[in-house]
């Protein structure tokens, strides 16, 4: 690996290993292969994303959502082009939500999906249901073969899920996130990937809060000063296509 002026960290130990990229990031670069990563899009759905979807419904502003598709877009179609392992969750629950858990869950609780249908009957088996228009991935991002899609049940694409075996299997270690919510599903995704001993890197400018824009800055500060680290849609491409083409010259 290039001895770079930067401080870099990576998995192996003292991130020695013949890593091909170097991703700028925060608060160190991260130094990863394409074998070793994965491009996770968490809850790029019309709940999350469009108007008339469940958080619309529940009163958060996603009227600048827009541009973070097409961030993420062009993040998918990097990882692709890099042999980048994609992988898309899609949060909600089966039409009686039986999986959502009943009131001894903290999530029947806790759901703002939840809330709003009890505080509105008439939505109660639209929002977050799988097999409808608001739990699917918005028209922008389609999974292609060779993409894995993963339904959750809970913030965490970790908890109720097969997650943590497909990357295993794959020797994943480290996890590169976009998608909505930074400060919930990405956050709560990032964080136990951290307690399982996986990096991840959020790309800021791919993923939109939930709530107020200081919830996005406080997101990113926690993720970078505890739990991980930050770079952006640009850096991530422009590694990826420096790191292919270097591969490719040195083929
Ligand atoms: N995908 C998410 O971050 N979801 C946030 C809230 C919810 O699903 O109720």
């Amino acid at each position: 690996m290039n001895s770079p002026s930067i401080p870099v960290v990576g998995y192996a130990p003292n991130h020695s290993h013949d890593s091909s990229m170097i991703l700028p990031a925060r608060p160190e670069a991260l130094a990863m292969n394409a074998n070793d990563s994965a491009l996770l899009v968490v809850d790029m759905q019309n709940a999350y994303s469009t108007k008339g979807g469940y958080l619309d419904l529940a009163g958060f502003d996603i009227t600048s959502t827009a541009p973070v598709i097409e961030s993420i877009v062009r993040a998918i179609k990097a990882a692709r082009a890099a042999g980048i392992q994609v992988i898309f969750f899609q949060n909600g629950w089966d039409p009686e939500y039986a999986e959502a858990g009943g009131p001894g869950s903290p999530n029947w609780h806790k759901s703002n999906a939840m809330k709003t249908m009890r505080k509105h009957p008439a939505l109660m088996g639209t929002l977050l249901a799988k097999g409808t228009w608001d739990y699917d991935l918005v028209d922008e991002l389609s999974p292609l073969p060779g993409d894995l899609v993963v339904p959750k049940p809970r913030y965490s694409g970790f908890f109720n899920t097969a997650l943590d075996s497909l990357l295993r299997s794959r020797g994943i270690r480290n996890l590169v996130f976009t998608g909505i919510a930074t400060n919930v599903c990405v956050e709560s995704t990032l964080r136990d990937g951290f307690f399982l001993e996986y990096f991840g890197v959020v790309l800021a400018d791919a993923t939109h809060q939930a709530g107020p824009e200081f919830v996005q800055r406080a997101s990113l500060y926690n993720i970078e000063t505890f739990f991980g680290w930050v770079s952006t849609v640009d850096d991530f491409c422009t590694t990826l296509a420096t790191s292919t083409q270097i591969q490719g010259a040195t083929a």
